[in-house]
C-alpha cells in the first residue's frame, strides 16, 4: 500500500510510467477503493495510453490505503440508477473496461495488497498475474447483494480456478484466504502486505527484460483458444523465423556473445536473416 493522496470524494485512479513499467494506482481509501464512474473513466483513458505506448512492457495495478485492494463497484452509486442506466453506465461499460485491461498487449500484475470484493476481485482477475497479501481475503460477493459478477469475473474465475471452485466461490460469496487462493491457482505469489507491491514490481521488471514482441505474441496465444493457440503459435513462429525481429537477432547474438540481451521491441522486416552465423 502506498500512502493515499488527498482523498478525492469520487476517488482517483492515476497512471505513472517508470521505465518500462506502468503503475495504475486506485485511490478511494475511505470507501475501500470502491469504483465510481469517474474512476472508471480515468481507468479507460489510462488503458488507452498504455495500449498506445511502445515503452510500457508491463503493468502493475495497486491501491491506496490499508483496508482493501478494492471493495468493487460503488453500491450506493449504481443502486440509485434505473435498470437501463445501470446496464449502460455500469455493467456494459465496466465489462468492456476490464476486457480492455485483460486484452492489453502488455502483461499486467495485480498487487492485491488488501481484501478484494466483487468488482475488486474482477479487476484482479482481468490481470494476467496476481500477487496477494498473506493476510488478505478475496471473493466475488455480488450475489450477496442481488447482482452478479458483471465485469467479466464470472468467466475469468472459472478459467482460473475451475468450474467447481468458481461455483463454490460465486454461489456462496465465499471469501478465500491467501493460502487457498495460492493452492487454487487464483494467485501465483504471496507476500507480506508491505511487500506485495515490491513483489509485483520484481515480476514486472523481469517481464520487461523479455523481447516485447515475442512476449506479446505469447500472451495472445495463451489467451486464445487451444486450436486458436496452435494457429497463433505457428503464425508467430512463422513471422519470427521468416523476418526475424531485431529482438530475435539480438537474443541469439547475445546468447552467443554470453551477454544479457538488450531488447528494443522493434519489428524490422528485412526478409530472411542468417541469425546463427551472421
Ligand atoms: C441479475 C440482475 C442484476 C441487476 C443489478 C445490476 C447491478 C449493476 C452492477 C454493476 C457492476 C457489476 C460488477 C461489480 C459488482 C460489484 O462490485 S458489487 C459490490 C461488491 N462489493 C461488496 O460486496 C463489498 C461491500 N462492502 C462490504 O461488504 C463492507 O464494506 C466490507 C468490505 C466487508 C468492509 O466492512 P467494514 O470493515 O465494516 O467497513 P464499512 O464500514 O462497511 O466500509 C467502510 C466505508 O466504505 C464504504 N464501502 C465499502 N464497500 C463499498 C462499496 N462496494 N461501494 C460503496 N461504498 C463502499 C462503506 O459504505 C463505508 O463508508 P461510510 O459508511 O461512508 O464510512
Amino acid at each position: 500500500m502506498t500512502d493515499p493522496s488527498p482523498v478525492q470524494p469520487d476517488g482517483e485512479i492515476t497512471l505513472t510510467v517508470d521505465g518500462h513499467v506502468a503503475v495504475i494506482h486506485i485511490s478511494r481509501p475511505n470507501k475501500l477503493n470502491s469504483f465510481t464512474i469517474p474512476m472508471v473513466e480515468q481507468l479507460e483513458s489510462h488503458l488507452a495510453v498504455i495500449d498506445d505506448s511502445e515503452d510500457v512492457r508491463a503493468v502493475i495495478v495497486t491501491s491506496a490505503g490499508d483496508r482493501a485492494f478494492s471493495a468493487g463497484a460503488d453500491i450506493k452509486a449504481f443502486s440509485q440508477l434505473s435498470a437501463t442506466r445501470m446496464w449502460s453506465t455500469w455493467i456494459r461499460r465496466g465489462h468492456a473496461l476490464f476486457d480492455k485491461l485483460a486484452g492489453l498487449r502488455q502483461p499486467s500484475i495485480a498487487a492485491i495488497d488488501g481484501n478484494a470484493f466483487g468488482g475488486g476481485l474482477e479487476l484482479a482477475l482481468a490481470c494476467d498475474i496476481r500477487v496477494m497479501a498473506t493476510d488478505a481475503k478475496v471473493g466475488l460477493s455480488e450475489l450477496g447483494i442481488g447482482t452478479l459478477p458483471g465485469w467479466g469475473g464470472t468467466a475469468r474465475l472459472q478459467k482460473t480456478v475451475g468450474v467447481a471452485r468458481a461455483k463454490r466461490m460465486i454461489f456462496t460469496s465465499l471469501m478465500v484466504d491467501a493460502e487457498t487462493a495460492l493452492n487454487w491457482g487464483l494467485v501465483t505469489d504471496l507476500a507480506e502486505r508491505p511487500d506485495v507491491v515490491a513483489k509485483a514490481r520484481e515480476i514486472a521488471e523481469q517481464i520487461a527484460t523479455r523481447a516485447p514482441i515475442a512476449l506479446q505474441m505469447t500472451k495472445q496465444i495463451i489467451d486464445g483458444q487451444s486450436g486458436e493457440g496452435l494457429r497463433l503459435t505457428l503464425e508467430a513462429l512463422g513471422s519470427a523465423a521468416s523476418s526475424a525481429t531485431d529482438d530475435f537477432v539480438e537474443g541469439v547474438t547475445a546468447f552467443r556473445s554470453k551477454r544479457p540481451p538488450q531488447f528494443s521491441g522493434s519489428f524490422d522486416d528485412p526478409g530472411p536473416r542468417d541469425v546463427l552465423h551472421g
